[in-house]
């Protein structure tokens, strides 16, 4: 990495003029300086007191004209602040992301919390699942919580499971985080009636609904990583169906869904016969998002 210099009053003057942009386009100013920090490294302290301001010089890897060109990408082509750095924060994690891969959310964490709290000891230490890994940041957490699970993390695009094999060694979990490429279960046919347990955050917008996402997400997210079909239920569906084959008697059913899905959802696993314990979780907002349910013994 080269270290590029600036004058601190240069750098300042670029960030109020990008704050100003930012505003203009509804962006969150904040963006400013999360690239100064993450792209930049500038750090925290030293952008909040602005006492950059005064510095002769600052060193930082990218010249002002390189950070420049990335802010214009930010603005005129709506490109993710996660995209642009390369990285995105996740739990205690720095996870790596290209376009390949949606950009993990922090109400997802909240899977992660939630295995903690339906598997017991037992479950705790056998094989899970992350189905549609995308980054790897399920499939992640799961390994750095359950420290004795072995963990299998499936997803149907090689490029995608490129960025998660990559964040899985960056994070020392290549021992055991196993991932392959297919169609959810697929590929863990020889593991029927073994899973303590399967999380997924599949695709669960409806097809129609996509086209009015916001550009960073319609024009920059893998539409496979989105697209739920025409009801946006399709991959839940067949996780539904599928699932009571690889769980273990007792074993942990957990999805992410969207908001208004969760009535649907709750009938189908009543329906399917399977699952007993289903319940349905929020997030931060109150907003119900996670569904959960245990094979029936
Ligand atoms: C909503 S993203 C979730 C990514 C990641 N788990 C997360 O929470 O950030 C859904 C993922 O499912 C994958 N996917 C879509 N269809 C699939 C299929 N038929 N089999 C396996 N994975 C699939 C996509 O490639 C994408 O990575």
């Amino acid at each position: 990495m080269i270290n590029q210099l600036t004058s601190g009053i240069e750098l300042w003057k670029w960030r109020n003029s990008a704050i100003t942009t930012a505003l203009g386009k509804g962006i969150s100013p904040r963006e400013v300086d999360w690239l100064l920090q993450e792209i930049a490294r500038v750090d925290k302290l030293t952008l909040r007191l602005e006492s950059f301001k005064d510095y002769q010089e600052i060193t930082m890897v990218l010249s002002l004209t390189e950070l420049d060109s990335l802010w214009q990408k930010r603005l005129q082509q709506r490109v993710p602040i996660q995209y642009l750095a390369g990285r995105t924060p996740w739990r205690k994690f720095t996870l790596a992301v290209s376009d390949a891969v949606l950009i993990p959310r922090p109400e997802t964490e909240i899977l992660i919390d939630l295995v903690m709290e339906a598997a017991n000891q037992d479950l705790q230490s056998g094989i899970w699942v992350d189905l549609g890994t995308g980054s790897g940041a399920i499939a992640l957490g799961l390994a750095e919580v359950l420290t004795n699970a072995k963990i299998y993390a499936i997803d149907i695009s090689e490029q995608a499971l490129a960025v998660a094999r990559t964040n899985a060694r960056n994070l020392g979990f290549t021992q055991r985080v196993e991932f392959h490429q297919g169609c959810w279960w697929e590929p863990l046919n020889h593991l029927q009636g073994k899973i303590s347990g399967m999380v997924s955050n599949p695709p669960y917008i409806p097809s129609d609904m996509i086209g009015t996402l916001e550009p960073e997400v319609v024009e920059h997210e893998p539409h496979l990583a989105l697209d739920g079909g025409v009801d946006g239920l399709e991959a839940i569906r067949y996780l539904v169906e599928v699932s009571p084959h690889y769980l273990l008697p007792g074993g942990v059913w957990l999805i992410e869904m969207m908001a208004g899905q969760d009535e649907a959802v709750r009938e189908m696993l009543i329906n399917n016969g399977n699952y007993s314990h289903i319940s349905i979780h929020t997030d931060l907002a109150g907003i119900k998002r996670f569904a959960l349910a245990h094979l029936s013994r």
